[in-house]
């Protein structure tokens, strides 16, 4: 039976209900538990010198293995090419992106570190699967290595429109490197078919029908697999003592005031300050509607070394600041902004809780608070999730109401829908969605990657040994 080894840039051992966690942390933790495997990844920490020294970990049915980096990799890798020059690029942001030869020359460094590292755990029978934007080079250099495994490639974020990856200097270079990849994922078709229109016109591949890509000696299936959450675990979450207590704090909190709740990375790709204009825009055409609502944004700081990061914090904290300031009264604040991260079972006490599930990216490779909202519901008297026709979710999520986030006129429209809307059409649209966030779930999510890699048959021995 074949082992599954994933790779990705950050790899978190489970914090049980103690710690927040990320979107990607979640889903693996639930996948790695099935699979017999090993999570890789950085592990946060710096060292003066690279070693490739691999500390092993095993918590809760995962292990993980992991090596440090060195300052500079972190600075030219992380902070450089993934997160200021391919993070803002696929999120549509080329005014922000930095095009640095340094940026690329540590990305490729620390790829091939990593790939030096990766490669002895490797067996015969393993099943590679890399994640996200940090390794696109990856599998070209275990191949480089010798490896011959069948190796995937997921990509979390957007895939940007054709001439606009164009933009980045060696582009073909960097996008040819996938095509050592097996099958390569998109949690849309829209990010896909970016793909494939890259591929096929500044690459030369050519696309068949079933979704094969040939360029030269490489043929390389790439598919469409939207990622879920742990549906059930996170509904049980929602009726744990921590949750009942926190839902409990914040009515009593709200006294009696439907509340409108917010929760991302503070990241400029999350359209955090188009949602304030949006939700002063309300306050500005309902004042008799004011006093009445206000919003939680949860907001923990993101990649706070990276510049265009410090500056949406402070443009949020003067924006926040400046709409308290001027619609506040003695005895409300129609904006409750806070900087820091919750854990699991405390946020779905709070979606519980809230009126209305704000989620506005101006583009987003999935999200997955989306799901979270609507998994959290009380299924007799649910809020409704507004939801942000950019971002991945929305291509499943078509029962939300959906809204173009840099308009704030149809954002405060959004508010007043869903403030004013029956209790038979909000059961009704959160059925559905809770439809497809149970039959989409992030087990959903990993067969439909895995059976694409390891063809079904494997897929589905792998996870019959895993419960056995
Ligand atoms: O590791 P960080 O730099 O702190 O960032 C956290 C993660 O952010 C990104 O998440 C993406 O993946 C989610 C799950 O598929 C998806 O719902 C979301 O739309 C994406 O933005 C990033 O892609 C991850 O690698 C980071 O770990
Ligand atoms: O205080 C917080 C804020 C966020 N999250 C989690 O972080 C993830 C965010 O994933 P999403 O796909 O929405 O966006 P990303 O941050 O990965 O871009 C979700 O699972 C959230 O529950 C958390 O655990 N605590």
């Amino acid at each position: 039976m074949s082992r599954l080894i994933v790779i990705s840039n950050r790899v978190s051992a489970p914090k049980g209900q103690s710690g927040a966690q990320g979107g990607l942390a979640v889903a693996f933790q639930a996948a790695l538990r099935e699979y017999r495997g090993i999570w890789f990844g950085w592990s946060g920490e710096l060292t003066d010198e690279f070693t490739g020294q691999i500390n092993f970990q095993r918590s809760e049915g995962v292990t993980t293995a992991t090596v440090d980096l060195e300052e500079q990799d972190v600075e030219e890798y992380y902070n450089g090419y993934a997160n200021r020059t391919l993070w803002p690029l696929f999120h549509y942001r080329i005014d922000l992106a930095e095009f640095e030869r340094g940026f690329e020359d540590g990305y490729q460094r620390v790829n091939e570190r990593f790939a030096d590292t990766i490669r002895p755990l490797i067996e015969p029978d393993d099943v590679v699967w890399v994640q996200d934007y940090h390794m696109i080079p990856l599998g070209h250099e275990l191949r480089a290595r010798g490896c011959t495994n069948r190796m995937g490639f997921f990509l979390h974020i957007p895939w940007p429109p054709r001439r606009l990856l164009s933009s980045l200097p060696n582009a073909a270079q960097l996008v040819k490197t996938l095509l050592a990849y097996d099958v390569i994922g998109f949690h849309t078709k829209e990010w896909l078919e970016a793909f494939q229109d890259y591929v096929t016109q500044d690459l030369g591949a050519t696309l068949e029908e079933d979704g094969m890509i040939h360029l030269g000696d490489r043929s390389v299936r790439a598919v469409a697999c939207p990622i879920g959450i742990d549906t059930r675990e996170f509904v049980e979450a929602a009726q744990s003592p921590t949750a009942r207590l926190t839902h409990r704090r914040m009515k009593d909190s709200a006294d009696g005031r439907d509340m409108i709740v917010g929760v991302d990375r503070l990241d400029y790709s999350k359209g955090l300050e188009e949602r304030f204009l949006g939700y002063e825009r309300f306050l500005v055409d309902h004042p008799e509607q004011r006093k009445e609502v206000f919003l939680l944004q949860v907001a923990p700081p993101s990649r706070g070394d990276v510049e265009s990061y410090q500056r949406i914090r402070v443009q949020l904290e003067r924006l926040s600041g400046r709409i308290n300031g001027a619609y506040a009264d003695i005895d409300w604040v129609p904006i409750r902004y806070v900087n820091q991260g919750f854990p699991r079972h405390v946020l779905a006490g709070i979606y519980r809780a809230a009126r209305i599930g704000l989620v506005t990216p101006l583009r987003d490779g999935m999200n997955l608070v989306a799901k979270e909202y609507i998994a959290a519901q009380d299924p007799e008297d649910p809020g409704v999730l507004i939801l942000s026709k950019f971002a991945g979710a929305a291509e499943q999520m078509t029962e939300a109401v959906l809204v173009n986030p840099y308009s704030a006129e149809e954002m405060s429209d959004a508010i007043v829908q869903a403030l004013a809307m029956p209790k038979a059409e909000r059961i009704r649209r959160w059925r559905a969605l809770m439809d497809g966030v149970e039959k989409q779930d992030v087990l959903w999510w990993r067969r439909c990657f895995t059976h694409s890699l390891m063809g079904e048959g494997q897929a589905l021995e792998a996870e019959t040994a895993a419960q056995e």
